[in-house]
């Protein structure tokens, strides 16, 4: 095979396996080593090639490297000698053309013994009838008589032609000027006159005589110095030469907005509150600098700067515009904080709450599996038969999708409320629901199967304790779900922190309930989720059919399933333990939703409380736009609470905090404990794909950021966590596979809540790439 369609069939495994970051080919000859049958014959016959069109005064070219040549130029004899010749030519010969094309000749068609520098523009285009203009025929260049210019973009510093009548205009009137300005000439002197603010510093007055008025911009230097009231004060002797006279005749007023622009009180001009007062302004406009202070943009920008900060540090000594905005600030930040009513705490001691209320046991599941598994419906199937949904709301369902022709999917609508998913039969977001055991309190979270929707399967993941992984288990569908999202979606449930995994064998009505199929589906499935990094008592597998009810909350009656005597789905779901929950870590909570608008509860935002607990009137901090503010109601389940704690999913009703800083995705802490906002993590994570570094997209919960992986800092074992490749004073590791662990560091964007021991997924071109913990 040639070295072209090796790379075609490129084994990446194996290359991956060989790579050492260096040269793919040995020292000996261009790789001669390596090279099958098919190369030799071609090298071979290069190399007679080339020696052919090289010159006889080029004997010191040895073998080797035109092998090496032909090699890198993949046996591209003319490149090769176009090479070989500018390398070993001498310099000084000249140049000219010969079609050497066809013989194996250079490219540019150049003989090697009479090549000075075969590349060089200018022997190549020597011949080239525009650079050999004789003589006699060559133009001269005279320069224009005037410098160009005029309203066409005319250059600064000439200015246009004039006609007499301009040209002798000009010269009265400037002869006019320095008269009276004792000698001021050009911009200079029109714009000291509309400049009657004689008190400007220097820089200032400069700044005006180009034209822009002075603003203060907020981004500009904190510590440069302001002009004070008293240095411009001081300034102002300085300035005084400037004559604050009636302008000359043959000169135009400064205009009633030049007067307001530039602040210019003029003797002969009236001040604008004279003669007029603006409809909306019960004050009239005063002479005054009005960009002596910050602007209205600024004013704002520092009061939620401020307030941002919550703080303030001591700074260089302020301006009266600044101790202004200050002021506003100030009225800002009180008319945030306080213009809501506050929900008084009963100061409970959440805990002792927590541990007299017996709660029952708390468990979210997330339902996975490949687009069409039968996810919805075996989920909708499972809320009907407990009686969470009544046979009214099925009978409709049914109606409604009989009209789409889709009656198949009306168990599926349970789960799938949107217009959208009911309309393309899939599962877009994360659909959340609630049903109860004598046990457990169950939320069940069923993920959207299509490839395209992973990071809202990825958000429902982030918050499950176990998972439910449903297979469609009909001819053909098992294997190519396999190939599909049923592998992904494991492999990120496991790098997500969920350890145990109850796989439901759906629709195996479709293959009259087969016990070989289900044990061929269950050894499959079982191998791959124990390499995977699950433990074989963290795994169930339960054969069913969501359409038609079987072992979902009852046992199938169907004679052909009479083989399976194990639990249904709903007594497996009960065997889950209890989950450890972090009541007594800070308080951590990631918003899934965000609600606007409500006329009692502006804002409100739900979530699973993942650490800690909180209760009414508590002071929360959301971050990463670090703006506090309360708890103003909970509730659990629609019903007002006054606590809640690790584990639970809550609605918290905010107040003191505008709209704006609050968005799904970010984190709810204590200001006490806050998470801090970091751009820069390290992680631990299993390579879904080929690792380099690269872009990516950092994914927590419903939080995204777009970063970068930094450097590959080393390939862990998998089973001891040893670094086995990389690390310090190593060789760096370059690339990595699929299937290894590997300690990544990755850049973001922007500061971000993350910390110890979160998880992420790092997805890049709409594809998983990596999963792990942050370290
Ligand atoms: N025969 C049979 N068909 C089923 C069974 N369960 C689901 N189906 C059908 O499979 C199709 C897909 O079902 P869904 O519940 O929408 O599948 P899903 O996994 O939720 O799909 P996504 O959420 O979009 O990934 C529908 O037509 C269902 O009627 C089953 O047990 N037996």
């Amino acid at each position: 095979m040639s070295r072209h369609k090796l790379v075609k069939n490129l084994d990446l495994d194996d290359e991956l396996d060989d790579y050492d970051g260096g040269e793919d080919y040995d020292d000996d000859g261009a790789g001669a080593g390596e090279l099958n049958e098919e190369d030799q014959e071609q090298m071979r016959l290069g190399t007679i090639a080339v020696r052919e069109v090289l010159p006889a005064a080029t004997t010191q070219i040895t073998d080797k490297e035109i092998q090496e040549s032909l090699w890198h130029y993949y046996y591209d004899v003319e490149k090769t000698v176009a090479y070989l010749l500018s390398k070993h030519t001498p310099k000084q010969k000249v140049v000219k053309k010969e079609n050497l094309k066809g013989k194996g000749g250079n490219v540019l068609g150049i003989r090697k013994e009479e090549c000075s520098d075969p590349f060089s523009v200018k022997d190549f285009f020597k011949d080239m009838p525009w650079l050999h203009t004789p003589q006699d025929r060559q133009a001269t260049f005279i320069p224009p008589l005037y410098p160009r210019g005029g309203l066409l973009g005319g250059s600064s510093d000439g200015a246009p032609k004039m006609s007499k009548l301009a040209a002798l205009a000009a010269s009265r009137k400037k002869k006019a000027q320095e008269q009276k300005t004792g000698g001021r000439t050009g911009v200079e002197a029109p714009m000291a006159k509309l400049t009657l603010e004689s008190s400007k510093s220097t820089d200032q007055k400069a700044s005006l005589s180009r034209g822009f008025p002075q603003r203060k911009r907020k981004d500009s230097n904190p510590h440069e110095k302001t002009p004070t009231p008293v240095e411009r004060e001081s300034s102002k002797d300085e300035s005084q030469d400037i004559p604050m006279e009636t302008p000359p005749l043959d000169q135009a007023e400064p205009s009633a907005f030049a007067n307001i622009m530039f602040s210019t009180p003029s003797k002969a001009f009236p001040k604008p509150d004279s003669f007029f007062t603006l409809p909306y302004n019960a004050k009239p406009i005063t002479n005054t600098d009005p960009f002596a202070g910050p602007s209205p943009d600024d004013v704002v920008m520092a009061a939620q700067s401020k307030v941002a900060s919550g703080k303030g540090g001591k700074g260089p000594p302020k301006t009266n515009g600044e101790k202004r905005a200050d002021q506003i600030a100030n009225g800002v930040e009180a008319m945030k904080m306080d213009d809501t009513p506050r929900a008084k705490s009963k100061n409970l001691d959440v805990l002792a709450e927590f541990d007299k209320s017996k709660a029952k046991n708390a468990a979210n599941f997330v339902v996975i599996g490949h687009v069409d598994a039968g996810k919805s419906t075996l989920m909708g199937r499972l809320l009907y038969d407990l009686r969470v949904v009544d046979q009214r709301t099925i009978d409709r369902y049914k109606k409604e999708a009989e009209k789409m022709g889709k009656s198949s999917f009306a168990l599926a609508w349970v789960l799938d409320q949107g217009s959208e998913e009911r309309a393309r039969g899939v599962t877009i977001d994360i659909a959340t629901n609630k049903f109860e055991t004598d046990k457990t309190a169950f939320t069940i979270l069923d993920a959207p199967g299509h490839r395209d929707f992973i990071p809202n399967m990825i958000a429902g993941a982030s918050q499950a304790d176990f998972a439910v992984l449903v297979i469609d288990a009909s001819t053909g569908s098992f294997e190519s779900g396999l190939k599909g999202q049923t592998k992904e979606h494991a492999l990120l449930v496991r790098s997500m922190g969920v350890a145990r995994i109850i796989t439901a064998i759906n629709k195996l009505d479709t293959v009259s309930w087969s016990q070989d199929r289900f044990t061929e589906i269950k050894t499959q499935i079982s191998s791959f989720l124990t390499t995977a990094g699950f433990l074989a008592k963290n795994l169930a597998f339960i054969p069913c059919s969501g359409l038609n009810g079987d072992n979902i909350t009852r046992r199938s009656t169907e004679p052909a399933a009479s083989w399976y005597t194990g639990p249904t789905l709903v007594e497996e779901l009960d065997n889950s333990e209890p989950v450890n929950r972090a009541l007594t870590k800070p308080l951590r909570l990631t918003i899934s939703d965000v609600f606007r608008g409500g006329i009692q509860n502006p804002l409100s935002i739900s979530g699973r409380i993942e650490a800690g607990s909180l209760q009414n009137g508590d002071a929360l901090l959301i971050q990463p736009s670090s703006q506090k503010c309360f708890i103003k109601g909970l509730e659990i389940d629609n019903e007002a609470v006054d606590w809640a704690v690790a584990g639970q999913n809550v609605t918290i009703h905010l107040s003191g905090i505008e709209e704006q800083y609050v968005k799904v995705g970010d984190v709810v802490c204590s200001p006490s404990s806050p998470i801090q906002n970091v751009k820069e993590i390290m992680c631990k994570v299993l390579a879904f794909e080929v690792l380099v570094p690269m872009s990516v997209e950092v994914i927590r919960g419903r939080l995204s950021v777009p970063g970068k992986i930094e450097e590959l800092v080393g390939v862990l074992d998998k089973s001891s966590g040893a670094v086995i490749a990389g690390g310090k004073g190593k060789k760096k590791v370059r690339v990595v596979k699929p299937g290894q662990l590997v300690r990544v560091k990755v850049t973001l964007e922007r500061g971000v809540p993350l910390e110890t021991p979160g998880r992420v997924v790092l997805r890049s071109g709409g594809e998983t790439v990596a999963a792990g913990l942050l370290e």
